[in-house]
């Protein structure tokens, strides 16, 4: 897994690693030869251009420029200022430095002529602003990313396409869309998530010096980065010795009269992952209904209110479905009402392994007045307990329901205020956005980002379906919860890719993801055990 530090922790592995010897010169030094290695791994390098900033950023932009220059190709760094006048004394030494080495340079360029040295160049390197990037994006930067943005030349970005908060991932106006962001020491959040996302191309991170490990670590890493062999762990052995019962079996309890097609979603997604047997409750009133569309799982009906909402009456039913179940869904489409908070309340009390979503969720908010971090005792369990909210249901949970997390950050504070005030390990908040954070008292793992397909009506009760699936599947015995979320997301991630190889990229509906679940499941174990087959862009 690679660790993901926010940027105020990356400066404080800057002073760590002086401590052990290599000072910040060094480390400038080193970035700007990473960043020059990887600019001329793309091939076909002559010509080169560098659009310096006047912060440590544009000197590593320098030195990548001498690095270049170096090896033969013909480099041009373009500058607001003379190197002379850079105020700060290491960017200032290493431009002066690339000066005397025979780079030339470009001091504030008209827009037509950094177009036409942009369209001679066969990469260009951007090193405007890095992680010192604050507020929004001032002359001569914002019209530069405009020229960079239109040329059609490739773009490496150093450490972050500028623009980019590292630590936010927003991108509040112009920013540089590279083809390829060359991070240094590790991974930050803003590089995964929201604008982030779009405008990194693929992500390398040139770790700078052999300590760097150790010391990113030890620095209290704000989540970690899947990569495809660490799931070995939570995979199922393929295995042919299996009957309908040893697959695990799954309850599905959700729907309303204005919500039908949620529960149907959750209980296919659950049995095309993998459940070998899976049971549908919903409102009595609708069940002609679902089980029209769903001939192979079995349709119970609960006692259900005037309003077309499970009923209190259905309590003990529910509680006696769940006991015979491996693991349990609740929350699709099930609305909150007296009956569905008693529901959900009653399953927080059992033993069996449980995922809450949509609904759900809204019923713990309203049972813990949107407090949920002040009411521990709700969530405390023996089994495990995967609580699946979006950015607005994980607000409405904290108390921020006008104010809810607007980055992967936030994201992963809120749900640790969750985690971290039940305290046990049986207990994670798959926290989703543009970025998902699958969030344990221990860890936050973040999977790979599935595509943008998956931004569609239905996707998350899909989501639900394949984690009680998987939890299912374990019997409730599982070391990490956190790693068999992530690979959850990641199998619906998947899947998502594969359905719009058919429907196309905006044609993907929910039912298409399930159909491909199957397929995506076995393509990934097949990855997983033989990732030196698969040379896909794990960084993205
Ligand atoms: N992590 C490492 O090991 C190393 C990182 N390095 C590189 O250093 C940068 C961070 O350098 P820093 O000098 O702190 O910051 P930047 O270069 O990113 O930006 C500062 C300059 O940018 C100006 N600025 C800030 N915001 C804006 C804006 N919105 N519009 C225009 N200009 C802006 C800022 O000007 P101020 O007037 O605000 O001061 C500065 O001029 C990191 O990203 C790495 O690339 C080192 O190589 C060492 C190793
Ligand atoms: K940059």
């Amino acid at each position: 897994m690679q660790p993901v530090l926010n940027v105020e922790d990356v400066k404080r592995v800057e002073v760590a690693l002086t401590r052990v010897g290599v000072s910040i010169s060094e480390l400038m030094h080193r970035a700007g030869c990473a960043a020059a290695q990887e600019a001329l791994a793309l091939g076909d390098v002559q010509n080169a251009v560098i659009l310096a900033g006047m912060g440590n950023n544009g000197g590593d932009g320098w030195v990548a420029a001498e690095a270049l220059l170096a090896h033969g190709v013909n480099v041009k760094v373009v500058t607001p200022i003379e190197p002379d006048q850079l105020s700060g004394d290491l960017a200032r030494q290493v431009a002066q430095r690339a000066v005397r080495a025979g780079v030339s340079t470009l001091v504030g360029p008209s827009r037509d002529e950094l177009e036409g040295l942009l369209s001679a160049s066969d990469v260009a390197l951007d090193c405007m602003l890095g992680t010192g990037f604050h507020g929004d994006v001032r002359a001569p930067f914002d019209i530069w990313i405009d020229c960079v943005n239109s040329s059609g030349v490739r773009v490496v970005a150093v450490d972050v396409p500028s623009g980019l908060s590292a630590q936010t991932g927003h991108a509040p106006g112009a920013c540089v869309v590279a083809d390829l962001t060359v991070t240094m020491l590790c991974l930050k959040p803003g590089l995964l998530a929201d604008d982030g996302r779009d405008v990194c191309g693929s992500i390398v991170v040139a770790p700078l010096a052999e300590q760097t490990e150790q010391i990113v670590v030890e620095a209290d890493p704000v989540a970690w980065r899947t990569d495809l062999e660490d799931y070995l762990d939570v995979m199922a052995p393929p295995t042919t010795a299996v009957d309908k019962f040893s697959r695990g079996s799954v309850l599905v309890v959700g729907g309303s009269s204005r919500f039908v097609g949620a529960p149907i979603l959750a209980a296919r997604a659950a049995a095309r992952a993998g459940a070998g047997y899976v049971t549908l409750a919903v409102p009595s009133c609708i069940v002609p209904q679902v089980q029209a569309h769903v001939l192979e799982i079995p349709v119970v009906g609960l006692p259900c209110d005037e309003d077309g909402t499970i009923s209190k009456d259905a309590v003990p039913i529910v509680t006696k479905l769940a006991e015979k179940r491996s693991a349990v869904l609740a929350g699709p489409g099930m609305r909150v009402s007296g009956g569905t908070v008693a529901v959900v309340s009653a399953l927080l009390a059992s033993p069996t392994p449980l995922v809450l979503d949509a609904d759900a969720l809204n019923c713990i908010a309203r049972l813990t007045s949107g407090k949920l971090q002040d009411f521990p005792e709700i969530l405390r369990r023996s089994t495990p307990l995967v609580l699946t909210p979006h950015r607005r249901e994980l607000g409405r949970l904290v108390g921020k329901e006008e104010n809810p997390p607007a980055s992967l950050v936030d994201q992963l504070e809120d749900a640790r205020k969750i985690v971290w005030s039940d305290g046990g390990s049986e207990l994670v908040v798959v926290a989703k956005g543009t970025a998902t954070g699958c969030v344990g008292v221990e860890q936050a793992i973040l999977p790979k980002p599935g595509p943008a397909a998956l931004a569609t009506a239905g996707s998350g009760d899909v989501l639900g379906g394949i984690i009680a699936s998987k939890l299912a599947q374990t019997y409730g015995r599982v070391d990490n919860l956190p790693l068999l979320c992530a690979l959850s997301c990641e199998l619906h991630g998947y899947a998502a890719t594969l359905a719009m190889e058919r429907m196309g990229s905006r044609g993907v509906m929910a039912s298409d993801i399930i159909d491909e679940l199957g397929i995506a499941d076995d393509a990934l174990g097949e990855r997983v055990t033989f990732p030196d087959a698969d040379n896909g862009d794990e960084n993205n």
